[in-house]
């Protein structure tokens, strides 16, 4: 039975989801090097932010198949390490989508008025009202930076309160903006503009410090900023100036530069700044919907099914890879064909799409035709998540064409490897739903479905020449299942295409090459 390491609290529904096809081990709070060294016993790690999963650890893991993490930010993974190894990454991209907005939202009005401080007070004892003069959000400007899932529910709730709203997110465009009631404007205009500012953006290197002092001194002296997305996004050390100078009224925190958050200076400021320790995501809801749907990708993973929200493999819905599913197959196969006819080492591989694929989402037919071409090389190590890194890492130019012209089949594959031994091109379909048909080989039109054991002859087409092969296995006791023949022009060349019962023998192909007007022969294994 595979085994998963739990390595962060996750819901109990997540737990029972694993234990179906796993035996499952929780262990929260292990340190790096702790997680490091129990990870060579587990086929999965589910995490959520509080491992820190590094490319030591993953590199220790040399059984690991999947990473889930029970959120949407995967910044706490090495996810280009995992890719390397072939190891999936999935995340849960939309389970707490509702916690997160309305945690952002709760800060907002709690910042507005002073709820965390007003509560310590009466808590304490006091009576005071007059501290706690708050303001309203109604008719304010709300500024939202990202509008992605997060990002446009907060847009939602807070048109919903009477806010007017901006937001800068160069990768929407102005129609969705306007759907969610928001004007779309630069970055300079929301910091300038906005009274609140709420902060929806991944941690990339053009986001780190994004808002820093300059960003600061743009805005309003009234303005209080939300940040719920992810740590290092505003620069705390220009944020605590900007509050203890009262250059801006106010910030409301739930991640951190360094988490868990030390010894900051924020923490010495009062009703201005809310500090919760990441708690947006931390809502029965929202951690029940994120352990069932990374859980169920596990399983899924462990029982060879693929995973729906895998942030490393081409990213395309089960519907979509369910119906691409045979024609990846037959690129696989075409791939891992066309790599051993070319032999030595592939530089270019050509993939034109033909008749209804060239229709279709040609990313993962191209990975398959790549994990196919590798894997002779690489065995098992190779798998549609480091396919493309793998090929790019050895130099392998792909060229994508498409053909929408419909031929013999409803749709067909070409690939043409080059390569230091020279150029070969194969071309198959699919005959039926899933039946694999290769349908030309060095563009000699032939008809065979792919099996374990073949070998290829390119010959000089004349009387005796099929005869002399059929003998010279049968000396080796290899029997031939069966044989077809593709010319151009009859005595011209041609080639031949026999599928085998049994694996040829060492040196068969020598005496075979040596036959009088073979060209050239091949043995392929798929
Ligand atoms: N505090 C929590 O517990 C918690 C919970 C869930 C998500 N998050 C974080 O919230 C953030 C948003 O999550 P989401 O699910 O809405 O993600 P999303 O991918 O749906 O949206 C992100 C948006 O940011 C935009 N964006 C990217 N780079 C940008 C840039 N440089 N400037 C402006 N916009 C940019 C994208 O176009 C996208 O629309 C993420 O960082 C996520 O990790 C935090
Ligand atoms: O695991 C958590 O509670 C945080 C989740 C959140 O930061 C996310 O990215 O989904």
């Amino acid at each position: 039975m595979a085994k998963v390491l739990v390595s962060d609290p996750i819901d109990q529904a997540g737990i029972d989801i694993l234990s179906q096809v796993a035996t499952v081990d929780i262990k929260t709070g292990l340190s790096s090097e702790e997680l490091a060294q129990i990870i060579p016993e587990y086929d999965a790690l589910m995490i959520r932010s509080g491992s820190r999963v590094t490319q030591e650890i993953i590199e220790a893991g040399t059984q690991l198949k999947i990473i889930g993490r029970a959120g949407v930010g995967v910044d706490n993974v090495d996810v280009n390490a995992a890719t390397r190894k072939g190891i999936v990454v999935v995340n849960s991209p939309e389970g707490n989508t509702i916690a997160a907005a309305e945690h952002a939202l709760a800060m907002m009005l709690a910042l507005s008025r002073y709820i965390p401080d007003a509560n310590a007070s009466v808590k304490s004892g006091n009576w005071d009202r007059k501290s706690f003069i708050g303001a309203e959000v109604y008719k304010k400007t709300l500024g939202i930076v990202g509008l992605g899932k997060i990002g446009s529910h907060v847009a939602t709730a807070a048109k919903a309160m009477g806010m007017k709203l901006l937001a800068y997110d160069p990768f929407i465009s102005t129609e969705r903006a306007d759907q969610l009631g928001c004007r779309l404007v630069e970055m300079d205009v929301l910091l300038q503009e906005s009274d609140y500012i709420t902060l929806h953006i991944p941690k990339t290197s053009e986001t780190t410090h994004l808002i820093n002092a300059d960003a600061i001194a743009k805005m309003k002296p009234n303005a209080r900023i939300i940040n719920c997305s992810r740590g290092g996004i505003i620069d705390e050390m220009a944020l605590y100036n900007a509050l203890k100078e009262g250059k801006i009224a106010g910030a409301a925190l739930d991640v951190y530069e360094t988490e868990p958050l030390g010894d900051s200076p924020l923490k010495s400021l009062e009703k201005q700044v809310i500090l919760t320790p990441h708690l947006g995501a931390s809502t029965t809801e929202a951690q029940v919907n994120v352990a069932i749907d990374v859980a169920e990708q596990i399983r899924d993973v462990l029982l060879g099914l693929p995973a729906r929200s895998a942030v490393n493999i081409p990213g395309l819905g089960p519907d979509v890879l369910e119906e691409l599913r045979p024609y990846m197959q037959l690129a696989e196969t075409l791939g891992n064909l066309v790599g051993q006819l070319a032999g030595g080492r592939v530089e270019q591989l050509v993939v034109k799409l033909q008749g209804e694929l060239a229709t279709n989402k040609s990313q993962p037919i191209v990975v398959a035709a790549l994990k196919g071409l590798l894997s002779q090389a690489l065995r098992e190590r190779v798998n549609y998540v480091n396919a493309s890194i793998e090929a790019k890492e050895r130099g392998i130019r792909v060229i994508e064409t498409r053909d929408a012209a419909v031929r013999d089949y409803a749709g067909s594959l070409h690939l043409e490897a080059k390569g230091s031994l020279g150029e070969h091109s194969v071309t198959g379909a699919l005959l039926g739903d899933s039946e694999i048909r290769i349908t030309d080989i060095d563009e000699f039109p032939v008809n065979v479905p792919p099996s374990q054991n073949m070998l290829f002859t390119l010959h000089r087409d004349m009387p005796g020449i099929i005869g002399k092969i059929g003998s010279l296995l049968g000396s080796f006791n290899v029997n031939i299942a069966s044989m077809q023949v593709g010319r151009k022009i009859v005595r011209g060349d041609a080639v031949m295409v026999l599928s085998l019962d049994d694996p040829l023998p060492d040196g068969i192909l020598d005496e075979i090459t040596k036959v009088s007007g073979i060209r050239d022969a091949y043995t392929v294994t798929l």
